[in-house]
């Protein structure tokens, strides 16, 4: 049962066992609910048969009837304090379980997931989706059951005491269910697509609040608002026609159910006059037929409600069930060797990027990865590093494929330095720190020393504590690659991945970045990427790749007396 709330509701262990808890106490609630229309009902029955007596005073003092009214309210009072507790304070503690287990298990990912999925979908599903969650297991699902167990609880004593009358009143509930559930899954329909246009209104927003100085300079700002007026209109048409259909649908319902009480006056007034059944018995339902469908009301709120959040428990499930990356063993390789062997990788699984790549990269040498531009060298880095896992072929640090690496082990071994850097937003020391979390002031201020960073430090108004903005918007991408290597510097790893480091420097900067490199890259094992073929040409290994396959592999010296397209790349680049 637990298991099974689990995977329907996207819920934690604990949260399942809050639901069925929440469950039972909203039951009790409702059900505490008919208790003063018992108590108005007895007052009523002794009442009347008093007076129908000719006595006209109460053999209990009224007093007992004020107490009893007021001992109602009290349980009534505990015991929707207790599910208002089990409800909804445990249903925030849920939301906040959910939210963190969602990050730890979007931390654990391996990248593949997030190449299918774009951001700000995957924002929606921690905020926005995890907050309609919030709301419906606060206010729908535990009532939705609570009050089905209540209603037909109550319904139990009503068949009892008059079948006829029940029958009559009754009735109208299943024929509103099957409207309701008859329905549903065109209701389910128009969510969906309301719910996809809502996402995509998002993505486009997203995409223009990061694009926004593309967009300028392209002139496309009209263009722009232009799409995305469209856009909301969309939204705003399908969430219209969504609600429209809810409402018909539960208002059809409650019409339905008023029905009930129709036939009840109508049976009830027959069965009088046959004198089968008692005035007081007919009064009677007739009270308890004014409060009776409250509860199925509700359900049926319910129901549209949980309809809605289908989607959004789809989404999450989708993201709870995914495959991680998980080896969990911690093994320390006795050297730092890599070693790819027959790898051949796409990343939608249909297009090889890479093909039967071999080529191994020795500790204590450079081995260097040129190519044309789209190659598969970044790909060759970041198979490397395992955030992609290869389709077929072994990647190998110090003879151990990586796959058996814990996946946050293995990154302790590489410091990365790649082509997009990304900055938090916090000073540039913080910046830095990341690639050591226990560094020193000093060892950061050595490492932004090598990386060539002093310069434009200090032209900064509070010098390395000056915040960068989002992603580093207030400084320039030269700048950004030299924080990127002042990082990689204090983390010191023996992998040290380059992707294009010196793409973005100037001469006298590119420079200073190469001696900082070379005390870096001592005695480690380095994979450098690097369109300059003046920065690899001391390199220990050059490994050319065309197309994805690896057409030639050697030093300087051994590629350049070949006839190749490493040395058309040399001479194209000496003559520029
Ligand atoms: N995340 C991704 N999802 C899908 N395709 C990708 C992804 N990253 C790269 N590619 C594709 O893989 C191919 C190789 O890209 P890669 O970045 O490895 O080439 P590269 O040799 O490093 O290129 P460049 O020198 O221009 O940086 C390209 O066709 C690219 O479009």
């Amino acid at each position: 049962m637990l298991k099974y709330l689990e995977k329907k509701f996207a819920l934690t262990n604990k949260g399942a066992v809050q639901l069925l808890k929440g469950t039972l106490l909203s039951a009790l609630l409702d059900l505490s609910f008919m208790l003063p229309i018992g108590l108005v009902v007895y007052v009523l029955t002794t009442t009347i048969e008093y007076l129908s007596k000719d006595i006209y005073h109460f053999e209990v003092p009224i007093i007992f009837y004020i107490g009893t009214g007021i001992l109602l309210l009290f349980v009534m009072g505990v015991v929707a304090k207790a599910q208002y507790k089990s409800v909804y304070v445990s249903t925030y503690y849920e939301s906040a379980n959910r939210r963190i287990h969602l990050a730890e298990k979007l931390r654990r990912l391996p990248l593949s997931f997030f190449g299918k999925k774009d951001l700000s979908d995957l924002t929606n599903t921690i905020m926005s989706d995890c907050a309609d969650l919030e709301k419906a297991f606060s206010h729908a699902i535990p009532q939705l059951f609570g009050s089905t167990i209540a209603l037909i609880i109550m319904s139990i004593p009503l068949f009892i005491t008059s079948w006829q009358l029940a029958l009559s009143l009754l009735w109208v509930i299943p024929v509103a269910f099957i409207l309701i559930l008859g329905t549903k899954q065109i209701q389910k329909k128009y969510n969906h697509v309301h719910f996809e246009e809502k996402r995509k209104t998002s993505d486009l927003l997203q995409e223009g609040l990061e694009s926004i100085h593309e967009i300028k300079s392209a002139n496309g700002e009209k263009r722009y608002l232009d799409g995305l007026d469209e856009q909301l209109a969309i939204a705003e048409r399908t969430q219209i026609k969504s609600n429209l259909l809810g409402a018909l649908i539960a208002n059809s319902a409650q019409l339905v159910l008023k029905l009930g009480l129709v036939t009840l006056v109508i049976v009830g007034t027959a069965l009088l006059t046959k004198g089968e059944i008692s005035p007081m018995l007919f009064f009677m339902y007739l009270i308890v037929a004014s409060r009776i469908f409250d509860p199925v009301i509700s359900i049926f709120e319910y129901i549209a409600h949980i309809t809605n959040v289908n989607s959004q428990i789809t989404r999450m499930n989708e993201i709870i069930n995914y495959p991680i990356q998980d080896t969990a063993r911690n093994i320390t390789p006795t050297h730092f060797e890599i070693e790819f062997k027959d790898v051949t990788f796409g990343y939608n699984r249909t297009d090889s990027i890479l093909k039967d790549v071999s080529f191994t990269a020795k500790q204590g040498e450079v081995t260097a990865l040129v190519g044309p531009s789209g190659s598969g060298k970044s790909t060759v880095a970041k198979l490397a590093a395992r955030f992609w896992d290869a389709n077929s072929g072994t990647v190998t640090i110090g003879g151990i494929r990586v796959e058996d690496f814990d996946s946050e082990e293995l990154l302790k071994y590489y410091s990365i330095v790649f082509q997009d850097v990304t900055l938090f937003n916090t000073s540039l020391k913080e910046n830095i720190r990341i690639g050591k979390k226990d560094a020193t002031d000093k060892e950061i201020m050595d490492a932004a020393h090598a990386a060539g960073c002093d310069e434009f430090i200090k032209r900064l108004p509070n010098g390395i504590d000056t915040i960068v903005g989002e992603n580093g918007t207030t400084i320039s991408g030269g700048e950004r690659q030299r924080i990127s290597i002042a990082r990689a510097l204090l983390k010191d790893a023996p992998i040290i991945l380059l992707d294009e480091v010196s793409a973005s420097l100037d001469v006298e900067n590119e420079t200073k970045i190469q001696e900082a490199i070379s005390c870096l890259t001592k005695n480690k094992t380095v994979i450098i990427i690097a369109h300059r073929m003046r920065t690899i040409s001391n390199a220990n290994k050059i490994v050319v790749l065309e197309a994805g396959r690896v057409v030639q592999c050697g030093n300087y010296n051994e590629l350049i007396n070949q006839d190749g397209i490493y040395k058309q790349m040399v001479l194209l680049q000496s003559k520029k």
